[in-house]
């Protein structure tokens, strides 16, 4: 015998945990391909839209500046001729602040650098010497990094230098554009006001910000991967840790425009997408999971059911139960063949030794047992039956007078006689030495008399070779439902067999009709 432990795993919960793991496995790895292409897609669209959004904008500025520069360089040339005139200077740059919102304030300076007209008149520049002197040396158009005017503003600084007909330099005319206040510049970047997280800011040659969608970052120093890689470059992309950032310069100013993105917005619309592709999966899931568990079901009933019939191979129905399990697999196929064969042999085993169990070795008829369960069976089923008590007579005699194998043969000839003289369905019993039993269902009382008397005179009238002629006695009773005991018709019966042998011996004595049984009990 096996001292290992069975197993408790069914190979139904095997196939289903193998397949469920597979498509969980299937399912993660293809929802991290679809995320991560997704995430890569989404990035690489976001730095493109922002690079050509602040490419755009830079387009913008540039062209606005260029035209700012234009009008100053037209109002130096009208100035030239008439420098020392303040009054037609005056009007010129009068003309030029009320042409449109380019400009806060416009000045002109000498050569030295001293403001020599300016409007408005409010600021008071007049006689002040320019806070940035850049211009004065450079002597060329040039638009200033961003710096405090005199006025205290923050402002970035237009200027064109007027020249006088023979090629000397006079002095300049500037336009400041003030970063804190409604001009034009302002118009044009806050028209590109975006709603997606996005925000973009400007920024002069020294990384300080000029137009920022928050104003209290304006005019400070933004010293950031982004704003270092900007204004190195004309036009590009950069994600950082935390923001998804397109660049572009403005060449006329050396300024950098940048559109940037936080990643977390990106992460948000990815977190979404990935919610929708999941959502999308669940019905799918849902029949997956419906069809692994038919596969594993199909696969596995067979040999489920294969091995609940291999444990009950005694039982008669086992031999057709499993010739009726549809196989699917050799493999099935084969299992079920060998247990069809065991179920055979096995039956025939318990069938052959059933009726050794059951029958008398000497006669080969029905021993007690094989009487008693058949009469526990016609009771179950209401069926009345009748008893023929047979019993050779002085029987001892015959064996002392031919020995005892001679005995044994006549035993066998009377149990041959007893069979030919009964029915089919009536069993003939050997119960003791030389004592016999006929059970004849749904037999009258009648017939069974007759078959007794039958089997009397067929048995007095045969040769028996080793022992010539025996004769018997018997005794007839008949039991019914709800009639007497099983007990008390055997005693009667026995009864009866005694009266025959009183009587004489040879004869059958028959239980009188009518009469109960414990009239023969006395
Ligand atoms: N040959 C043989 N004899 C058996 C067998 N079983 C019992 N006997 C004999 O059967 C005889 C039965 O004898 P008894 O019951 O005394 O009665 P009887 O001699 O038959 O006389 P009555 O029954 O009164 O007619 C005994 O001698 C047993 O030895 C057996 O299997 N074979």
């Amino acid at each position: 015998m096996s001292t290992r432990k069975q197993p408790r795993l069914k190979l139904r919960t095997l196939i289903l945990l193998f397949a469920l793991l597979s498509a969980c496995v299937t399912l993660v790895n293809s929802l991290w391909v679809i995320y991560t292409v997704q995430r890569d897609a989404v990035i690489s669209d976001v730095l493109e839209d922002n690079t050509s959004y602040a490419y755009r904008i830079s387009v913008s500025v540039d062209q606005l500046l260029s035209a700012d520069l234009s009008r100053l360089d037209y109002s130096a040339d009208r100035i030239a001729g008439r420098f020392a005139e303040q009054g037609l200077v005056k009007e010129e740059i009068s003309r030029l602040l009320g042409q449109d919102k380019s400009f806060n304030s416009v000045l002109v300076a000498d050569a030295k650098g001293n403001v020599l007209v300016s409007v408005p008149a409010s600021l008071r520049l007049d006689g002040k010497p320019l806070r940035d002197m850049e211009p004065i040396l450079r002597r060329s158009v040039m638009i200033s990094n961003a710096f405090r005017s005199i006025a205290g503003n923050l402002v970035v600084f237009l200027s064109c230098p007027v020249t006088a007909a023979d090629g000397s330099y006079l002095g300049l005319v500037g336009g400041s554009v003030r970063l804190d206040e409604g001009n034009a510049l302002h118009e044009l970047i806050d028209q590109h006001v975006r709603h997606d997280g996005a925000f973009v800011y400007i920024v002069d040659r020294t990384g300080r910000i000029l137009f920022h969608p928050d104003p209290t970052h304006v005019g400070t120093i933004a010293d950031d991967a982004v704003t270092r890689t900007a204004l190195r470059s004309t036009q590009g992309s950069l994600q950082t840790e935390e923001m998804l950032a397109g660049f572009a310069s403005v060449p006329a100013a050396g300024w950098a425009v940048i559109s940037q993105q936080p990643l977390s917005t990106t992460n948000g619309e990815l977190q979404a997408l990935m919610w929708k592709v999941c959502l999308g999966l669940i019905p799918l899931g849902i029949l997956a999971g419906i069809l692994i568990m038919g596969a594993g079901t199909y696969l596995s009933s067979p040999l489920a059911r294969l091995a609940t019939f291999a444990q009950q191979l005694d039982s008669r129905e086992s031999y057709e139960q499993i010739r009726a399990i549809p196989v699917r697999f050799i493999e099935e196929w084969r299992i079920r063949r060998a247990l069809l064969q065991s179920a055979s042999l096995l039956q025939e085993k318990i069938s052959h030794l059933n009726q050794q169990a059951q029958s008398d070795a000497l006669t080969g008829l029905s021993n007690r047992r094989a009487m008693v369960d058949a009469i526990a069976g016609w009771q179950r089923a209401g069926v009345a039956f009748a008893v023929i008590s047979v019993d050779i007579d002085h029987f001892k005699r015959v064996n002392d007078t031919w020995g005892h194998s001679a005995g044994d043969e006549a035993l066998r000839v009377l149990a041959g006689l007893m069979r030919r003289c009964a029915r089919k369905s009536d069993l003939a019993c050997r119960v003791g030495g030389e004592e016999f039993m006929l059970l004849l269902p749904a037999a009258s009382l009648a017939e069974a008399a007759e078959v007794a008397e039958r089997l009397r005179h067929t048995v007095e009238i045969t040769d028996i070779e080793t022992v010539g002629r025996i004769t018997i006695s018997a005794g007839v009773a008949r039991w019914q439902p709800n009639g007497e005991s099983t007990a008390t018709v055997f005693e009667a019966v026995d009864r009866l067999l005694y009266q025959a042998k009183e009587s004489g011996r040879n004869a059958v004595v028959v239980q009188a009709p009518d009469s109960p049984m414990s009239s023969f009990l006395q």
